[in-house]
């Protein structure tokens, strides 16, 4: 696909470099060489046990010696391994959600629409708001004046963005269900972003298509993928070709309810999803960084074209 599509031309004297320098000026430890933890690796603690120093590693053997949660409810993941020693991180039991949910600054026109969207089919598709919240702040961090939503739903994500955007910004929003459009038209409306929102109607995968005929490569700053996971890897492959150099594309629903790391899950839109996840790992031409957030996004930021 990338390689049928236009490329952004180099900026004057430059020439694209090669892989390998390139790789060595990202990261000194290639990111090629990255291994996945062993799922075997891990074990859980119980809630019970206290942030504190762990016991030293030597002769200790963190599945056996520690307390584990008979019913999985511990808010702590020991994840042991021989390169990252026994690093411990967050898991997301119902309680520490309800937290966090309590620390998110949801706008009351978003929480109406999450809440009116609540009793319609399909509303667990809505972004949750901690990563609508994230998404706002990247936009806002970036600066972002061009963006691009791929998978608009009722427009719980897009509203979120088109709130933060400046007025000279915008926000091209695709979306092939016209009734989901009409109800996030009615509070881009309510809201007074409907100026920065253009709404395309129709298969997202034409839509960026013309958008690059039309001379528009390289010329967005922020993109938000989270329409058809069979189809990732295509509107990936456009919206890089969209996004500046500098831009950065957010991929949502590759934790995919963790059925992505079960080896037993073989269904199409997972080992879709498990691919498309491999394919970035390795692809030089973004930095990325995955994060366990809503059903995990990768980050990917366009480093070169
Ligand atoms: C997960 S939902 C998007 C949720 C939305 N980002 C939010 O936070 O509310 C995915 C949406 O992508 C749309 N979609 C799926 N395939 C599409 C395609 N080929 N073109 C345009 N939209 C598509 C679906 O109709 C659905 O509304």
């Amino acid at each position: 696909m990338a390689g049928s599509l236009r490329s952004c031309s180099p900026s004057p004297g430059s020439t694209r470099p090669s892989l390998r320098p390139l790789l060595r000026l990202v990261s000194p430890r290639s990111f090629l060489s990255a291994r996945p933890l062993s799922p075997s690796s891990v074990s859980y603690l119980g809630s019970h046990v206290q942030f504190g120093r762990l016991p030293s590693r030597r002769g200790f053997s963190a599945v056996a010696s520690v307390p584990v949660s008979a019913d999985g409810t511990s808010p702590v993941l020991i994840v042991e391994d021989d390169k990252y020693a026994r690093k411990r991180v967050i898991r997301l039991t119902p309680a520490l959600y309800s937290y966090l949910m309590a620390n998110v600054r949801e706008q009351p026109i978003l929480r109406e629409l999450r809440e009116e969207t609540a009793t319609m089919h399909g509303s667990q598709m809505q972004v949750s708001p901690d990563e609508a919240q994230l998404l706002s702040m990247l936009v806002q961090i970036l600066g972002a004046q061009q963006c691009i939503e791929v998978g608009v739903y009722t427009g719980y994500s897009s509203l979120a963005i088109a709130l933060i955007l400046p007025e000279s910004g915008r926000l091209v929003a695709c979306e092939k269900d016209a009734r989901c459009l009409e109800i996030a038209k009615k509070y881009y409306e309510r809201a007074g972003v409907s100026h920065k929102v253009d709404v395309r109607h129709g298969d997202a995968a034409d839509t960026l298509r013309a958008m690059i005929q039309n001379g528009e490569s390289c010329s967005y700053d922020f993109a938000f993928l989270d329409a058809n996971k069979r189809a990732y890897d295509q509107y990936f492959e456009m919206l890089l070709e969209l996004v500046k150099v500098g831009g950065v594309i957010v991929i949502d629903n590759v934790l995919w309810q963790g059925r992505v790391a079960d080896p037993l899950v073989d269904d199409p839109k997972t080992v879709s999803i498990r691919d498309f996840n491999s394919k970035i790992l390795r692809d030089s031409r973004v930095n990325i960084s995955m994060v366990p957030i809503g059903d995990g996004i990768t980050m990917c930021r366009k480093i070169w074209s």
